[in-house]
């Protein structure tokens, strides 16, 4: 068995080191020039083992399993260039997010790309550092196939990497993406100084927004009540490892953000702004937070927008 991984950021070279310690794997990069340092600048302190390749050239990728760890936002691009070369092979989406250009998840850009392929999803709660450090993770597999769920399931699970399997892609992949915007939430809420309380209500309506939001694209609901759903929210709603709520935090306490850094949230909020009033779903605080990463709402008046909606029904 060989796996390659495609995306040398933070998340895909934690994988690809875990991986490493069981079985052949190649992590492709575009700017691959910290290789010969053994330690990729996303992973400081980190250092990689001789055993792990890294190439930037993908006609190296000759693995059967790829792991396509790229962010949401850019994996389009990449398959358009690139899919060719991976159809017919078992690929599975790491990223979170909604492309905003097709409001598609990775799973159905990837399974439009490359018609032959089995195409799967890994995610659940997990920082690529902790993995990298061999901390114990439970992720989930998701994959429509059965057959190839529970191979790629024994194929990625590791001695700290504990995989769950499931069937449901669209309720898995939907967990991860739409928890990046709710943690954007949570840590303005935290950074605007309004307090543990009100983050709790942040995480509990706002995973009820995504399960809604997941019911109308397909998803069951119980898997939004597993690893990839409340498990990686309450994970990203309540750590400062998260950058999705450090972003949050900034949003609320007015500061300045990192450029450059992978947010997810933002982008998908948007998406998901877009798809609400298609499927007909009432989601105010994903619909809040693309109004602040897009800056047409202020942070003073965005607890106003939310506690002004008419009384209802839990
Ligand atoms: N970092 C983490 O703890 C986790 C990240 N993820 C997900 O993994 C995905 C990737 O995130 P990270 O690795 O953390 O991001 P990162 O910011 O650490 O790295 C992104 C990488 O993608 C590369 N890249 C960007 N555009 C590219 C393109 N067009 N072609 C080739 N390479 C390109 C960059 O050079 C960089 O190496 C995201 O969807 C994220 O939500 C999932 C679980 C944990
Ligand atoms: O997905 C993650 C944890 O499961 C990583 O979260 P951030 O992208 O917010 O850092």
């Amino acid at each position: 068995m060989s796996i390659a991984v495609i995306g040398a950021g933070a998340f895909g070279t934690a994988l690809a080191l875990s991986l490493a310690g069981k079985t052949d794997v190649t992590l492709w990069g575009r700017d691959t020039a910290w290789a010969e340092r053994r330690e990729n600048p996303r992973l400081p302190g980190i250092a990689l083992p001789r055993s792990l390749q890294v190439t930037d050239r993908l006609d190296k990728i000759g693995a059967r399993t790829i792991l396509l760890a790229l962010p949401a936002q850019t994996l389009g691009g990449f398959l358009a260039d690139h899919a060719a070369r991976f159809d017919g092979r078992d690929l599975v989406s790491c990223a979170k997010g909604i492309d905003l250009v097709t409001l598609n998840g990775p799973s159905a850009l990837i399974a439009q790309a490359c018609p032959r392929s089995n195409v799967a999803v890994l995610t659940g709660p997990s920082f690529a550092a902790d993995i990298a450090r061999g901390l114990p993770t439970a992720l989930t597999l998701a994959c429509a196939d059965a057959a190839t769920a529970e191979h790629l399931q024994r194929d990625l699970s590791t001695a700290s990497l504990r995989l769950y399997r499931t069937t449901d892609v669209a309720g898995a992949e939907l967990g991860g993406a739409l928890k990046n915007v709710i943690a954007i939430a949570a840590g303005a809420a935290i950074g605007a100084g309004f307090g543990d309380s009100a983050r709790a209500s942040i995480v509990t309506r706002g995973f009820a927004e995504m399960t809604r939001l997941a019911a109308a694209l397909g998803a069951r609901p119980e898997t939004l009540t597993g690893l990839s759903g409340l498990g990686d929210l309450v994970l990203t709603c309540t750590s400062d490892q998260s950058r999705n709520f450090r972003y949050g935090l900034a949003l609320g306490a007015g500061d300045d953000f990192a450029a450059g850094t992978t947010v997810e949230g933002a982008a998908t909020a948007r998406a998901v702004a877009a798809l609400a009033p298609r499927l007909g779903v009432e989601l105010p605080i994903s619909q809040l937070v693309a109004g602040l990463a897009e800056g047409r709402i202020a942070m003073e008046h965005a607890l106003d927008i939310l506690l002004n909606r008419p009384l209802k029904e839990e």
